[in-house]
């Protein structure tokens, strides 16, 4: 038994060499156009004895930054379909709201499926593209599909039904397991040690919404109409032939909420957060490839739009002292160096920034608001902020009245005490964020009641409105010093105006020095 077992495996191993040896001349020595030609026959010979068919679904289409929603929804629908628990390995790839575990097929599992009494087997694979094989970072030169199998007399009823009713299936799956996500770039050094951004995420559990965020109602109001009327626009948009997308600047000293509101739109429209750290983007190619890769229904955020870089569009120039290395060596390192210190730099421009928020690329999906956060709206350069790119420009400011009492409701649990109309006062003729009000708000230990809190918060408006005071005094003295250094120096100038018009010495020099040295004219 064992030596007939001995013969099978070495007949089996000589098969397996001529095979490659043959496979080896054809890749090597057959012309390309030729090999193109005997594939096609010899699939055709496969095709009749080799019933089945085979549809691939690749996580990219297209080019290849943009992810595909068909793969999206297979993921899904096969995450929840019976056939996957049959599977063996499943990769835990979501956890909604800390309750529920998502899985998924790991890469090279097979399930199967019946529909309608046709029997079809889903394959998840996997390869790592040619060209970047080499790279240290290999998860992030992989690319996935899903290869559906079934008998070709299925071939109708797959292609006209089950494809459509998988990936609409998946799709319902996906709104009702849907957690949200709060993405941001980091940029890698890939092989050739260039810097490469992609996106990578964790779950957005912000717990801000409308309901919560202090400020004036009818704003708020404004806003919520206004996030309704995006969200339902679809077919308006596509009216009046503009991309489904919608651009807000939010701008207001810190801490009046601007982040906060960036939460409660998310919260309220169930969007995921794309964070776009614009210094960690290389160029403008980087930055068009991040756009495409940003699901539909979501926020692209850039805050404190004003810091995040010079976007003049200039390029470093050439340090002078590298003109004077003769030593070729030398040259070569300060060339590795600058290269580097480049490849480290953001060349982001003024005009990619543009392009991003509404070229022709920035219409690819649809459903996305860009946010834009500022402390200073001045500082902007108004073609990025003109009606039509930030559509929507809102003012976050002080804490007014109203915003308190949402505040209040927050943090106390009350609508009503007779502080109010104290602290209504006080916050009329005081600036103070809602922050600080807020953290004033806020109970620091359990012997802390509601009247403690509010008493602190009075105090801290007094406290405010003194030092906004003496600033104010402080403010004005300066001015009126100012103000009167300066007519000083017009009344000594206009003196010397008129001893130079009435005196006779000719010499001016000698007539400054006369009046320096004497205090009468000579
Ligand atoms: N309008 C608001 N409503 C409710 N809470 C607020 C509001 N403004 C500020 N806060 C509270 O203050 C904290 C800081 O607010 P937030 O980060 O949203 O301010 P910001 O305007 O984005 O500040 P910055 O300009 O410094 O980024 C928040 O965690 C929140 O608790």
């Amino acid at each position: 038994m064992v030596a007939v077992m001995g013969e099978l495996w070495s007949q089996v191993g000589s098969i397996i060499a001529s095979f490659m040896f043959v496979y080896t001349i054809f890749k090597d020595y057959i012309p390309y156009e030729l090999r193109g030609y005997l594939e096609r026959y010899s699939h055709k010979v496969v095709n009749l004895v080799y019933p089945y068919v085979q549809i691939t679904f690749h996580e990219y289409t297209g080019e290849r930054f943009k992810r595909s929603e068909v793969y999206g929804a297979i993921r899904t629908y096969l995450s929840a379909c019976p056939a996957s628990s049959r599977a063996k390995r499943l990769k835990a790839h979501d956890i909604k709201d800390n309750k529920s575990l998502i899985l998924s097929m790991d890469d090279n599992e097979e399930i199967t499926e019946e529909f309608h009494g046709a029997k079809l087997w889903w394959t998840s694979c996997k390869y790592v593209t040619k060209s970047q094989s080499f790279s240290f970072y290999p998860a992030s030169d992989e690319k996935r599909y899903y290869r559906l199998t079934f008998h070709r007399r299925y071939k109708d009823l797959i292609t006209g039904s089950y494809i459509n009713h998988v990936v609409q299936e998946g799709k319902a799956i996906a709104v009702r397991n849907r957690q949200l996500k709060l993405y941001t770039n980091n940029s890698s050094d890939d092989w050739h040690g260039y810097k490469r951004t992609k996106w990578s995420h964790v779950a957005f559990e912000h717990p801000a919404t409308f309901q919560t965020l202090a400020m004036d109602p009818k704003q708020k109001e404004e806003i919520i109409n206004d996030l309704d009327k995006f969200r339902l626009g679809k077919d308006y948009y596509s009216k009046i032939g503009k991309a489904w997308k919608r651009g807000y600047l939010l701008y207001g000293p810190p801490g009046t909420g601007k982040s906060t509101m960036i939460a409660a739109m998310a919260n309220y429209l169930e969007y995921d957060i794309y964070d776009l750290e614009l210094t960690a983007v290389k160029d403008n190619t980087d930055l068009k490839k991040l756009l495409i890769d940003t699901s539909n229904k979501s926020i692209i955020v850039i805050e404190d739009i004003d810091c995040s870089l010079d976007l003049t569009g200039q390029r470093n120039k050439k340090k002078d002292d590298e003109k004077d290395e003769d030593d070729e060596e030398k040259k070569k390192d300060a060339v590795r160096k600058r290269f580097e210190e480049d490849n480290k730099k953001s060349k982001v421009t003024l005009s990619g920034l543009l392009n991003f928020i509404d070229g022709i690329w920035s219409a690819c999906g649809g459903e996305r608001l860009i946010v834009f956060t500022t402390n200073y709206v001045d500082k902007l350069d108004p073609a990025l902020i003109r009606r039509g790119r930030m559509d929507k420009h809102i003012e976050l400011s002080y804490c007014c009245f109203e915003a308190f009492k949402v505040l209040a409701n927050n943090y106390l649990d009350i609508d009503s005490h007779h502080l109010f109309e104290k602290i209504k006062c006080l916050l009329e003729e005081t600036d103070m964020t809602p922050a600080d009000v807020a953290e004033n708000l806020m109970p620091k230990s359990v012997i802390e009641d509601v009247e403690t809190c509010l008493k602190k918060l009075i105090e801290a408006l007094e406290m405010a409105k003194e030092e906004a005071k003496k600033k104010a005094e402080e403010e004005e003295a300066k001015l009126k010093a100012e103000k009167e250094e300066k007519e000083e120096k017009k009344s000594e100038k206009s003196e010397k105006q008129d001893v130079k018009c009435n005196g006779n010495v000719s010499d001016e020099v000698k007539e400054e020095n006369g009046v320096k040295e004497n205090g009468v004219i000579t």
